[in-house]
């Protein structure tokens, strides 16, 4: 028997506590809203916890989790192909990031002094600045220098916990560039430990000189069919927003891709309440990400229809933080997601930074946050087999932190705390 073994966690992190509770009529111990209708944080534990604790891995999978003392009589440490001594440190599953455009080229660091200086995002996006200036970079840029340039962001994310992410197309709006963007998305995933979930995003803007319904009928005649054919892309998204995509041009774009096999995500409700959280409901999406003017309702038929909430804290501290409302989240006992957005917008690849700005920002809780970058991310993408998770058969992707328990990834955000990742049981940081 070949196994390796994490040994004298203090706290090992196994995932959600009560899996199964998603509203409060399943699960009694989710509180009601207060008089001001904004429920508390939840006043039981959300995740689930072990100290002084080991986890035993085998075959890139994880076997059993349990005290240190007891796991060692079955599993001892001399016998372990690799033994990790975790006394006075954290374990935690490996980081999910369901949200990021971290294939790019060019530099916006400009546009980041003009927002400071009052100008809008929507400002730059409609001088032809914003996502327009990535795309005329990334149309001239090569797929090979485009393959090295996502893997090094991918080293950054590893060495910050990230295990799996998603990487979106969408700075190429022509069928070529798009296809280049999810073949060096495929490319630099392959030889890498993160796993890559590539998604389809043709429609990210309309590019300039173009009408929407006319680029809209590219997306639908021409662009989704080559993906297709390609047979890389997982996910279909789009950003339904005002002066971009109208919730029709939306739903018949996400209903194209899903006649092509592509499962629906949506930008919805970022900046104007256009109907995008209510389109992610009526289309069964896998995620509806931003939400940032979703309304209560909106927020209602959205956990009603089971699709994932994403927040992206980052940018909406990027942005001059507006944060969503976590009470429609916390009235339903769901807690969302939580992603990097990683983009030319957003510079940031760090979960453990997310982490932080969703508790200090939108008011999660240290224990909301983590499940947010772990199990709620991989739901995000549609991932089971316990991703996210350190449950038993769970995938081997683990992260030790220098902190004696989960809440020192958010508390300290001034340097990385990841020391050790490992990967389908590898050890591939540290
Ligand atoms: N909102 C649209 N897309 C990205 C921004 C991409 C960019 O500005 O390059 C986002 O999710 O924040
Ligand atoms: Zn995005």
């Amino acid at each position: 028997m070949s196994y390796s073994i994490i040994h004298d966690a203090s706290e090992l992190v196994i995932g959600p506590a009560n899996r199964a509770a998603k509203t409060p009529s399943d699960d009694p111990t989710v509180e009601s809203p207060d008089a001001d209708g904004s429920p508390d944080p939840p006043d039981h534990p959300v995740v689930e916890t072990e100290s002084d604790a080991a986890i035993v891995l085998e075959n890139g999978r994880v076997v059993t989790t349990g005290p240190s003392e007891e796991i060692g009589r079955e599993y001892p440490i001399e016998n372990a192909e690799t033994a990790v001594d975790a006394s006075g440190k954290c374990v935690l599953p490996g980081f999910v990031d369901c949200h990021t455009h971290a294939l790019f080229a060019g530099d916006r660091s400009d546009e980041f002094e003009a927002k400071l200086a009052g100008k809008s995002y929507q400002e730059i996006l409609a001088e032809g600045g914003g996502i327009l200036r990535t795309v005329r970079h990334v149309r001239e840029t090569s797929e090979d220098y485009l393959v090295e340039s996502l893997r090094e962001h991918l080293e950054t994310m590893l060495a910050h916990g990230t295990t799996t992410v998603e990487v979106k197309s969408g700075y190429g709006l022509d069928t070529d560039t798009e296809l280049k963007m999810l073949s060096a998305i495929e490319r630099a995933g392959e030889d890498h430990p993160v796993d890559v979930v590539p998604t389809f995003m043709g429609a990210h803007a309309v590019p300039e000189g173009v009408d929407a319904d006319a680029y809209t009928d590219t997306v639908v005649d021409e662009q989704l069919p080559a993906v297709a054919e390609q047979g890389i892309a997982e996910f279909c998204d789009v950003f339904c927003e005002e002066d971009v995509f109208s919730v029709a041009q939306s739903r018949r774009i996400l209903e194209a891709g899903v006649e092509h096999g592509l499962k629906p995500k949506i930008h919805a409700d970022e900046f104007v309440r256009l109907g995008g959280t209510r389109l992610a409901a009526e289309l069964s999406a896998a995620s509806a990400d931003h939400l940032l003017q979703s309304t209560d309702d909106d927020v209602d038929a959205l956990l009603e229809a089971d699709v994932t909430p994403v927040l992206l804290p980052g940018t909406a501290f990027g942005l001059g933080g507006e944060y969503p409302d976590l009470s429609p989240y916390r009235e339903h006992g769901v807690i969302p997601a939580v992603a990097t957005d990683f983009n030319p917008n957003c510079h940031a690849r760090s979960l453990g930074f997310a982490a932080t700005l969703a508790c200090v920002g939108m008011g999660m809780t240290p224990a909301e946050a983590i499940l947010g970058i772990t199990s709620r991310g991989a739901a995000a993408l549609d991932r089971d087999e316990g991703v996210g998770t350190l449950e038993a058969g769970a995938p081997a992707d683990l992260v030790v932190i220098d902190g004696p328990s989960y809440r020192h990834l958010p508390y300290t955000y001034d340097v990385n705390v990841v020391e050790t990742v490992l990967k389908d049981g590898a050890v591939v940081v540290g």
